[in-house]
């Protein structure tokens, strides 16, 4: 455990490299990274610097080749498979660019899943947890449409109520705003910096500086390596 620390996330030497068939190819290079409790972390770089790799690996998706990845006291690039589910089902919330709500659940069916998946709460409260969650992100009245029928502000805000579902201490976002006009895009990272003053860490991979006011702290990759 690490309690004496404030960081929520640590990677130390972290490095990732994909086996090609004219060799191997390395993503991430010897990457150290720490970031504290209720922090917007931006995580920015040109197309193939290494950002979706390295979400990856901090969300469990991925394990890197070596290095440590410490979240939360817990060592994540040793647990097992199954193991890792688990842990990612409670522990992180995942948003997407283009939403990822599945299309023939109701919007309430779709922030009740990750309970349904992970137990994590009782069966008879989840319904309303759900709710709950989607009057936080201001969509109460949509619950019982299906994704179609919302605006694309509208599926990231349900979007984001999924990703809350377990109440995971970190979200990690993959260009959440990359399909949105701008002022759709304003009022979700908004909503992010009411998350993360409510005590979430949020961290982003974006590309949009226009909301450069919004983070923390960023993180700029160069070719697998942090430059900034
Ligand atoms: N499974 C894989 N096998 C081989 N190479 C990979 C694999 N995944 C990623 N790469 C390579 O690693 C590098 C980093 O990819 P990554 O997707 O992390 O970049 P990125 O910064 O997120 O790019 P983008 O902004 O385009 O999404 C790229 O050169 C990519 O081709």
């Amino acid at each position: 455990m690490n309690q004496q620390s404030t960081s929520l996330i640590q990677l130390s030497h972290i490095s990732k490299t994909f086996p090609l068939a004219a060799g191997s190819f390395q993503a991430l290079k010897d990457i150290d990274l720490e970031i504290s409790k209720g922090q917007l972390v931006a995580i920015t770089g040109k197309s193939g610097s290494g950002k979706s790799t390295l979400l990856n690996i901090m969300s469990g998706i991925d394990k890197p080749t070596a290095g440590n990845v410490l979240i939360n006291g817990i060592r994540v690039d040793k647990l097992t498979e199954s193991e890792l589910a688990a842990w990612r089902g409670k522990n992180i919330g995942v948003v997407f660019q283009f939403f990822q709500l599945l299309p023939t659940l109701t919007i309430l069916e779709n922030v009740m899943l990750p309970m349904d998946f992970c137990n994590s709460y009782p069966r008879k409260e989840r319904r309303d947890r759900a709710l709950a969650l989607l009057s936080l992100v201001d969509i109460k009245d949509q619950a019982s449409k299906l994704p179609s029928a919302l605006s694309g502000g509208q599926q990231q805000r349900a979007a984001i109520a999924r990703a809350l579902a377990n109440d995971p201490p970190v979200l990690i976002a993959d260009e959440p705003t990359g399909n949105l006009d701008s002022h759709t895009g304003a009022a979700i990272m908004e909503l992010f910096a009411g998350l993360v003053k409510a005590g979430k860490t949020v961290i982003i991979v974006t590309h949009e500086k226009d909301f450069a006011g919004y983070f923390g702290s960023t993180v700029s990759l160069l070719d697998g390596a942090i430059v900034h």
